[in-house]
């Protein structure tokens, strides 16, 4: 969370010219609810099921970028259908700036804690393991604005061996 994947991921489409799709945005459209209503609702186990749905959906377009929560990343179905679907970039970034990109919007309810930081923290020693094992690349995202997270992606991808 915060770490760009939705805003990285947009400006990569726009470079690439491909069309971009956000998991989340996607099923806030397709149930009409909001991410958090949807965690009050039906928890965080109903949430994931939406979102391993939409990610199967997703992963079956072709030239595509796709950002997902960060949470995807805990579900086996969603690591081996974003493994298989394509390139898998990992973008990175510190706790520190993951809770000030993260401060000022409501939108996270899984940041709804006294400490947020630590609760940072806990999900990263958990998945971050789970995000190295499925991605291509490791991106930096700390003091570098998402332009150059962009540029360096492009660049990368161009070294990757053909798949
Ligand atoms: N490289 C960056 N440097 C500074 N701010 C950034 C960077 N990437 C994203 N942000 C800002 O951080 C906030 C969270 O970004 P977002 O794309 O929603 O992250 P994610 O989808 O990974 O949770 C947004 O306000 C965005 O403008
Ligand atoms: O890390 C997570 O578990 C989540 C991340 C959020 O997306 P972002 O990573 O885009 O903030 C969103 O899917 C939901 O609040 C759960
Ligand atoms: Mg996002």
């Amino acid at each position: 969370m915060g770490a760009g994947k939705s805003t990285i991921g947009r400006l990569l489409a726009k470079e690439l010219r491909l069309p971009f799709k956000d998991s989340d945005k996607e099923i806030e459209l397709r149930t009409g609810a909001n991410i958090p209503w949807i965690f009050d609702k039906e928890g965080e186990p109903g949430f994931r099921d939406r979102e391993q749905a939409m990610i199967a959906e997703l992963c079956e377009y072709d030239g595509v970028v796709l950002a997902t929560g960060g949470g995807a990343v805990m579900r086996e179905a969603n690591r081996r259908a974003l493994h298989a679907g394509g390139r898998v970039v990992y973008l990175h970034a510190s706790v520190e700036q993951q809770v000030g990109r993260t401060a000022r919007d409501r939108n996270r309810p899984l940041l709804r804690t006294a400490d947020p930081a630590k609760t940072l923290r806990d999900l990263l020693a958990i998945r971050d393991p789970l995000y190295r094992e499925i991605a291509d690349l490791v991106v930096e995202t700390d003091e570098r604005p998402p332009r150059m997270v962009v540029l360096d992606i492009l660049e990368r991808l161009q070294q990757l061996p053909p798949r």
